[in-house]
Formats: structure tokens, sequence, C-alpha cells
């Protein structure tokens, strides 16, 4: 039996349809059978040519493997890729009434899917069968006037020559078993491997034609019938060879499931979801059978798993392209040894049909998986024309398409021309499938085409054998013993030793005169096998060299950028410490320079603790009867000096007088007409010019005494030390307030000392405040050089400023200075009336005879110039030194001035006028 001489022709007719081609004439001879081609298929192309299905079944061959006739002992046809045309008949596949979309349809694994009734399609075709390799393929007749029109010039029918075989859709199993699926058992159970691939339409029959049902067995249970019906037969036979078969089989689907990228499924039962790494399917299982009954449960149990789900056009569609592989494993007894010779694969493939989603209704996850099952189909045809292109242009590269599907990559070699493989196409004959008829006809006729001409058929099964071990469990694997041979092969290549060659030779020469020629050649191909799977490992290799090689690369680089980083900021770190050290160095001298202060001012505290204390105990200031206020120094001052400043001060001129009482100078002041007699001790007296007469109405609403002792001035500071560097009285731009202060500084010390009474008025008072300070307007300044002793001089340099109480001079700086220095109150040239006390520069040494240390330290603090003044009219008995919180509260009519000016006040106003 040898199949048709393929003319892979396929021609376009356009209207009026022409006869169709006659078939091939070898297909009137290739055959036993006679195919009675229609010849009036041209003259009616819309009617099926009654095709002579009797002549074409062949004897039930199924119960005894028939004599080998592979396809490779045909002369031609070993060359191309074998293609068949499967027909299924019209009313075989009823269609369910309602959609069964997504949402409402259910994914049926393991479940039978509910028959739908038939439904009563249109009666017209749109394929005829014009022999055993040609179909004609018409367009259905347009269904009104207008698209007749535009469809004139259409095409009408076209002519589709050269198949393998077409089976008409009378034709039943056990026929296309024995054309598709007879010669490449043949060429299994001789060691070749092989893939069957049914491909077409949705519901055009592929999972009818290769599984079948349990009434009308398809292509793999009747492969597995007739394999196990030989094994027994030769076992009946007293086997006829040395090497006694095993066999496996392994199933998986690839499906997506909502369009989640392509998954694989392990059909035997407890099979998980596998995945695939470096073109192999790992985890794969694969169950020996040793039976048909075992074979059988086992695919049965495989197809009720499988993903299928009904739609429009099929009720229980596949969902799915189904992989079953059954391998078969030769061993050699040759000595006793249970030696592998190799393993050869049929494997075949169920696709799941192409979908058109207005045929199909399908919708949301039946939508997705018509996507995955449409973008496989189109990458596998890709694949083949790619190949076909290839061929027939050498210098067009093989385009790698087989990357974009798990199914294409799994079958890359076959794909790539490298293993011979087997398509049969199924089509439904209707008018409504025309559509679909012709894209598939269109697309896969060119593929008979392809050619095996550099086909090697061990190494086809070398591959085949690489793929397997890919496949089989790692404990599987292991089963697998090396051949005697190729460890021959191996060790002569290796070794060294001519005698030891010697005698391998011997023994392969025994082994050899015991083996048969066939086993020979067998085991020559197993060894080229190897070989060739060798290379393939190889190939493998370098590209994961090549991998390495580029990873490797761009680690250099990263590890480069990566050191240049590192290295600057070695450097930046440097420079940081750099300058930590210099920071370090700076703070050790500051530190230094600290401590020598430390020492200085220890050095000088301890010179100065047993100095008299820095300020005065009292001010003295009393009221004569003639309401005058003096201000005096216990020495006595050099009058020229005085006279020289008051000369200079019309204002200390004009109202304040040096009184001369004994030996004290004594320093009067009239303020509103009332002299204010500063009493007896060394007191600088500087007072605000308020006619304090008009306090009767009481324009003073507030006034703030202050004493502040900053933090630099140390409690045994003494006189010496300090230097009153100012004296203010000031009336500020609002006019309602006056304010008067001495301000004190030390050399030693940059903080000042500043005692001050703020007198706050209402603007009514003010006005006279005022006044009198116009009327006061172009004094300068004065100086108490009268009220200080002699030995003082009116210079502009610096000088002491000396306060006493009255208690006499109790100030003394160094004993040699005398109490009561030269100061000089001058005006200040930008605030005209702010004055000034300065000293004078001479420090001559105070010959004194006061005493320092009697003086008691408590009262420190420098009284403002009302309390001070109070404490003249009142007498000692008003403390106020007294916390302030000792002290009783301000009268309500205080509000908030101090008890000193409050009362101060009410003893002026009382005066008489
Ligand atoms: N040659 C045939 N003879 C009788 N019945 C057939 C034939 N081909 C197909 N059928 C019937 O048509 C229906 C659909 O067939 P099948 O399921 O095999 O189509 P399919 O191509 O596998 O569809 P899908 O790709 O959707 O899985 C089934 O009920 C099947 O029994």
């Amino acid at each position: 039996m040898t199949s048709p001489r393929s003319t892979t022709t396929c021609t376009a007719r356009r209207n009026p349809p022409r006869r169709a081609r006659e078939p091939p004439s070898s297909s009137s001879s290739s055959s036993s059978s006679t195919v009675a081609v229609a010849g009036a298929a041209a003259a009616a192309p819309t009617q099926i040519a009654p095709f002579p299905l009797d002549d074409l079944l062949l004897p039930s061959s199924s119960s005894s493997f028939p004599p080998p006739q592979p396809y490779s002992n045909t002369s031609d046809a070993s060359l191309n890729l074998r293609v068949f045309l499967r027909v299924r008949p019209l009313d075989a596949a009823p269609r369910p009434r309602r959609n069964p979309s997504g949402a409402d349809s259910k994914l049926l694994r393991g479940r039978s899917a509910p028959r739908p009734k038939v439904a009563k399609g249109k009666s017209g075709v749109c394929l005829i069968v014009n022999s055993a390799s040609s179909v004609t393929l018409s367009a259905p007749p347009p269904l009104s006037s207008t698209s007749a029109l535009l469809d004139s010039k259409r095409i009408k029918s076209e002519v589709y020559n050269g198949f393998s075989f077409v089976f008409p859709p009378e034709s039943r199993q056990p026929e296309v078993f024995d054309r598709v699926m007879d010669p490449l058992l043949v060429d299994f159970m001789s060691g070749k491997s092989s893939l069957l691939v049914a491909m077409g339409p949705t519901g055009s029959g592929k999972t009818h034609t290769m599984f079948g049902c349990p009434r009308d067995p398809g292509m793999v249970p009747l492969a597995l019938k007739k394999i196990f019906s030989y094994a027994v037969g030769n076992a009946a036979r007293t086997t006829d060879d040395n090497f006694p078969r095993t066999y496996y089989i392994s199933m998986f689907e690839i499906y997506s499931e909502r369009g989640k990228g392509e998954r694989i499924l392990d059909l035997c039962p407890d099979g998980v979801d596998l995945s695939i790494h470096q073109l192999t399917i790992k985890g794969l299982r694969e169950v020996m059978i040793s039976t048909l009954a075992e074979a059988e449960s086992l695919v049965a149990c495989g197809m009720l798993k499988r993903t299928t789900a009904a739609t429009n056009a099929n009720s229980q569609s596949s969902r799915s392209q189904c992989i079953i592989n059954i391998r078969c494993d030769r061993k050699s007894l040759l000595d006793g040894n249970d030696l592998s010779l190799g393993s050869a694969v049929l494997t075949i493939a169920d696709l799941a049909g192409a979908e058109r989603e207005k045929k199909t209704g399908n919708q949301g996850s039946r939508l997705l998986e018509s996507n995955f099952i449409n973008n496989t189909s189109m990458v596998f045809g890709l694949c083949l024309r790619s190949l076909l292109e290839h061929q027939k242009n050498p210098r067009k590269p093989l385009q790698k398409h087989f990357k974009n599907s798990l199914l294409t990559r799994y079958l890359r070699d076959y794909l790539e021309g490298r293993k011979r493989m087997t398509l049969i196409l199924t089509v439904k004959p209707g008018e409504d499938d025309y559509l679909d008829t012709s894209f598939l006809l269109r697309k896969a006729s060119p593929y008979m085409k392809i050619k095996y001409s550099n086909l090697d058929d061990f190494s086809g099964l070398s591959s085949q054998k690489r793929s397997n071990l890919t496949l089989i469990c790692p404990e599987n694997f292991k089963r697998r013993k090396l051949n005697d041979l190729e460890l021959a092969v191996e060790n002569c290549d290796a070794s060294a030793n001519e005698d030891s060659r010697e005698s391998k030779r011997v023994d392969d020469s025994e082994k050899l005169q015991e083996i048969e020629p066939s086993q020979v050649l067998n085991s020559s191909s197993e060894s080229l096998a190897t070989l060739d799977s060798k290379v393939g490992h190889y190939d493998d290799l370098y590209a994961q060299l090549q991998r390495v090689t580029r990873n490797e690369m761009i680690m250099r680089n990263f590890a480069k950028a990566l050191w240049q980083v590192l290295k600057q900021y070695k450097q930046k770190l440097l420079e940081s410490e750099g300058a930590i050290e210099i920071l370090k160095e700076t703070i050790g001298k500051k530190d230094n320079e600290i401590m020598e202060l430390q020492k200085k001012l220890e050095e000088l505290s301890s010179y100065s603790s047993c100095q008299m204390p820095l300020f005065v105990e009292e001010f003295s200031c009393r009221v004569d009867d003639q309401s005058t206020c003096h201000a005096t120094r216990p020495q006595t001052a050099n009058s020229d000096t005085a006279d020289s400043v008051a000369s200079s001060d019309s204002r200390w001129q004009n109202n304040v007088e040096p009184i001369e009482q004994g030996s004290k100078n004594v320093l009067s002041r009239d303020y509103g007409g009332k002299n204010i007699e500063f009493g007896e001790s060394g007191v600088w007296e500087i007072s605000c010019p308020v006619d304090l007469t008009e306090s009767a109405n009481d324009p003073l609403i507030g006034s703030e005494e202050t004493c502040v002792e900053a933090e630099g001035v140390a409690s045994n500071d003494t006189a010496s030390d300090l230097h009153q560097i100012g004296h203010k009285e000031e009336v500020n731009n609002s006019n309602t307030d006056c304010s008067y202060s001495l301000v004190l500084e030390s050399p030693k010390h940059p903080a000042k000392v500043q005692c001050s009474e703020r007198l706050l008025y209402e603007p009514h008072g003010y006005q006279e405040i005022n006044q009198e300070h116009n009327d006061s307007k172009g004094l300068k300044s004065a100086q108490s050089e009268s009220m200080c002793n002699g030995s003082s001089k009116a210079d502009d340099d610096e000088g002491i400023l000396s306060l006493s109480g009255n208690k006499g001079p109790i100030l003394a700086n160094d004993s040699k200075r005398p109490l009561g220095s030269d100061v000089l109150l001058n005006e200040d040239p930008e605030t005209k009336n702010e004055f000034q006390v300065k000293e004078l520069p001479e420090r001559e040494k105070h010959d004194s005879t006061s005493k320092p240390c009697n003086v008691k330290k408590s009262k420190r603090r420098l009284l403002p110039a009302s309390t001070m003044l109070l404490k003249e009219f009142t007498g000692p008995d008003i403390d106020t030194d007294k916390p302030k919180q000792e002290r009783p509260k301000a009268s309500a009519e205080g509000t908030g001035r101090s008890n000193g000016s409050i009362s101060l006040i009410r003893l002026l106003n009382a005066l008489p006028k």
C-alpha cells in the first residue's frame, strides 16, 4: 500500500468556475483501492462525489500487524511532509442551541458534555472530493442579488491538489488508521520516532480522528491495539529477535486559564501542573504499560482529564493542545545483559481547533481560550511556513517562531525539519464552514512542499531520544544503561592503551559475530544517535557558555564602575579626615587659650577676693529745707576741675550747685524749683530733670526699676575693675517715659552692669517734662570733679567710678586710688539727652584708710535713684533690699510703679511749693 504521489499544487480559479484539475495519475495507481472520483465534480461542484468507501476500506488490519510499509520505502512521498485531509460528515456535529458563553458555559474537565440535539443545517456543501489527493472548494452562493453583484469577482472555486490522501466524509476510522497511522507505526516499531498532528477548525473532527469513541476508536486506541497485538503475536511466534520492547505512555496538555499564560498539565493520573525549562518539560510522568487494557485505561483517564468546554461550534470543544507520547524502549538480551538499544517515540498531537468569535459566540474566559488557541495555531503555521521558505531559499534564515508558544517549543525538532512529521487536516464541508475550510486549506496546503531530503532517521531517533530523556522522570532515567557498543566506542576513543584496545576489538568482534547484521546496524545507529545526542548536548553547553560569558562581562563592567565609585568615596573620606584633624588642632588651641584665660581669671579672682565690694551700699540723698537735692562726694573735689566742667554744662551750671559743707562737696539740683541735695556720701547722682512738682496731677503711671548684674561681673570685682561707661537719661519719642541709668563695665569682662529706673508718664505730664527739657537744652555735661579729691585730674581718659554709701567711703580699688575719683559727665554728641560719665585717666593709688573688707557684701545691687532718694528721705527703715515678694504690694494707684518711686513722688508732692 503506497500513498498517492504528492502533487503539491493549489490553484485558485475565478468565476466562471472551471473544472477542477484531475487528480494526479499516481493516485490511480497508488493504492489497491480504487478512488472513483466523481467526474462530474467540476460540473456539479456543490455535490459530494460518490466515494467508493468499500474499496478504500482495508481489511481489518488492526488484528495483525501489517507488513512494514513505512513511508521511507516510497520514493518521492518520503521526501515531503505528508498532509492528509479528512472531510467530516455534514451532520456529524450537531450544534448546541444556546450560546455557551464564558459566563454560562462550564469548563468540562473529566466530564462529558451534554450532547446537543441535532440541528438540521443547510444541505449545501462547499467542498467536494475530486480524487484521493484533490478537493475543490467552492464558495457558497450569495444570499442576495446585491451581494451577488458584489461577489461577482470573487473566487468561486479553488482546487487543492497534492494531498497524501483525502478521506471523504464516509471514510471510517480504520481506513484513516491504515493510511495515516500504520506507516508511522511501522517506523515506530523499527525504532524511528515520528509525529502525527491533527489540525483544523473547531468541530471538524480532530479529536474524533485521534481518539474517537469507544464504538469508533481513533488513531491512538487503534495504534495501541496494534502495538500490543503485534507484541502478543511476536511472543506467540517465539520472538523473532532478541529485543524485547517496553512501552511507556506520557500525556499532557498545554492550556491557558483565563488568559494567564500557558500552562502544562500532566494528564496521567495524579498528574500535576508542569513547567517547561529550557525547552524541556520537568516532572512529566511516564507510565510503563504492559497490556492493551492498561494503555486504554490510561488514555481514557487522560481524555477525561483534558480541558473541554461547549461552544456554539462544538458541544465538547477541546480547549487545549493535547500531546500523547508512546515510547518504545528496546533492550538487548545479549550475554544475559539487560542493555537498552534506544527508544523511539510516537507523538500524537491533537491541537485545539482554530475558532472564529463570530461563529463560536465565545465570551469571557472562552474568548480568552480562543485567543490562546488561535495564537498557538498561528505560531505552529508560522514555523512550518518559515521552514518551507527556508527550504525554498536557503539564504532565508529559519525564523525562531517556535519560541512563541510552548507547543512549538516542545515540537521544535519537527518544526525545523530535523524530524519527520505527518499532518492530518480535518475540515467541515458545509457552506457555513466555507471560511474556516478555505482558511485552513490555503494555509496548510503549501506545507506539502516541505521536504525531508536531509532527514536522518537516526538523528531523528537520537533527537527524540534526547527529548525523551527530558521527559522521563529521574527514577526512570536511572534505569537506562549505556549501550555496550557506545562504551566500546568511547573507550576506543579515550584509551591510549593498545593492548586494551586490541582486547576490546576482539571482544567487539566476538560480539559482532554473535550479533546478527540487523542488530549490528541497530547498534551502530544507536552509537550515531548517541553521538548526535552529544553534539546536541555540546550545542546546549555552548549556548550556556555564551550566556555565562555575557553575564561575566556585565559583572566585570559593574565591578569596574563600583570600584571607581569606591575610589571616589575613599578620596573624600581622606579629605574629611584631614579637615577633622585641622579642626581638632584648632579646638586644642582654643582649649589652651581658654585654659590660660581661666587661669588668669582664677588668679584675678584670688587676688580680688579680699577687695572691697563693688557697689555702693546705699545712695545717699536728702532734701534740705530749701527743697534742694544734693549729691555729694565724700572726698573733697577739685574745684578747678569742677569749675571747668561746670562751665561747659549750662544745665548743671544753672541747676546743680556744688555745696561746700565742711569737707564735703555737695551737689544740689533743682527739680522744678525744688533743690534736692544729695547727701554726704560719694554719690554720682544722675537724675531725670522731671518736674516732680507737677506730679500732683499724677502723670506718672508707672516705673520700672531694673538692676541687672551681668554674668561677667564677679561679686568680688572691685571698683577699680569697673568703669561707668555711661549714664543715660533720655526721653524717648513717645514722650511718655523717661529713664536714666548707670552703666558700668569692667575692663576684665565684656559684660556690663546696668542699673536703671524708668518712669512712665502720661502725655499730659510729659508736656511739662518736655518743657523742662527744653529749658535745659544746652546742658552739656557736668563734672563732679569738684566733689572728687584733688588727686584726680580732669582728663578724658578712662577712670574708675567709685560710689559710696552714706556711711562714708567704702569702696576702694587697689587701695591707692582715692575714692570718688574724677569722672566726667559729658553729653553724648549724638543723643543730646544722654550723659556719660567718664573717669579721668589717672589711676592714682588710693591711700585711703578705708577698709573695704569691713563693708557688707550683701548689698551689692545698685539701687535705683528713686529708692535711694526715698531712703534718704525716710531713713533706713525702708529696706529696699528685701526681696520683691517680701515687700508690701503697691497701692492701687501705683499701677505697677515701684514703691520707692511712689513714695518719693508722694513725699515730693507733700513738700511745700
Ligand atoms: N468523521 C466523523 N464521523 C462521525 N462523527 C464525526 C466525525 N468527525 C467529527 N465527528 C463528530 O463531530 C463532533 C466534533 O468533533 P470533534 O470534537 O472531534 O471536533 P474537534 O475538531 O476536535 O473540535 P475542537 O477543536 O473544538 O475540539 C464530535 O461529536 C464528533 O463525534
